[in-house]
């Protein structure tokens, strides 16, 4: 598979299904991993892991194939002319570091001045799924969430703010346990104006 998939670099995502492997070469590698691990393979307990794990990863890797644009699509004008800070807050979200491919997860906090329209409360939520279900860096999975709020719906402002733990900070290596890491980014109104920060920061209870 190296062969194939190396020269890519920054191919599209998701990688167009001719150079994805199969299942069979899939659950080959996960047996390859067990040996490394130190197990065998071939023991009852584990014989159907690499067909378990295989499908667990169509589901915790499922946001490769989640549109942003298809999630953010409805918006809704009847909202007796409600314009001020739209947050959703506490949405739990579980991702894998690309470095480590081991969990890091916690909470997110999005909010947004509407422009034209609101969207779907859910939808954040969605919209957080799509690219926590993938490899990701907790820095682009900021970036990825505020500039996909940006593209669709277009609204005055935009606040991100990301609180996880990394498990390949607690579990391995460092081993530093109970560190958070935050990631925060504004933009438009949120950006320029200290105050609508700081309303932000309040509302999230962020201190
Ligand atoms: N900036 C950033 N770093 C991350 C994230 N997830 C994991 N990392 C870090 O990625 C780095 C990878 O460092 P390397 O030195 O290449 O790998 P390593 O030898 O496994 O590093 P250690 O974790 O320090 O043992 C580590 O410092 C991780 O803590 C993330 O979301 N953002
Ligand atoms: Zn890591």
């Amino acid at each position: 598979m190296d062969a194939k998939i190396t020269p890519l670099g920054t191919a599209k995502l998701p990688l167009e299904p001719a150079l994805r492997p199969t299942r069979e070469e899939a659950e080959a590698a996960v047996r390859t991993l067990i040996a490394w691990a130190g197990d065998d393979p071939r023991r009852e307990g584990v014989l159907e892991t690499p067909a378990r794990v295989t499908k667990a990863y169509g589901e915790l890797f499922g946001g490769y194939t989640q549109d942003p644009k298809e999630i953010l699509s409805k918006t809704f004008r009847e909202v007796g002319g409600y314009d001020d800070i739209v947050l959703v807050r506490d949405i739990p979200f579980f991702s894998h570091c690309e470095h480590h491919m081991v969990p890091f997860f916690g909470k997110a906090h999005i909010a947004y001045l509407p422009h034209d329209g609101v969207v779907g409360l859910s939808k954040l939520a969605r919209l957080v799924e799509a690219f926590a279900r993938r490899l990701q860096t907790q820095e682009t999975l900021t970036a990825q969430i505020i500039d996909a709020l940006n593209e669709n719906l277009g609204p005055r402002g935009a606040a991100v703010l990301l609180e996880a733990e990394h498990m390949c900070m607690t579990m391995r290596g460092v081993r530093a346990h109970g560190v958070k890491t935050v990631t925060h980014r504004f933009t438009g109104v949120f950006a320029e104006d200290r105050v609508e920060q700081d309303r932000f920061f309040a509302m999230v209870g962020q201190r």
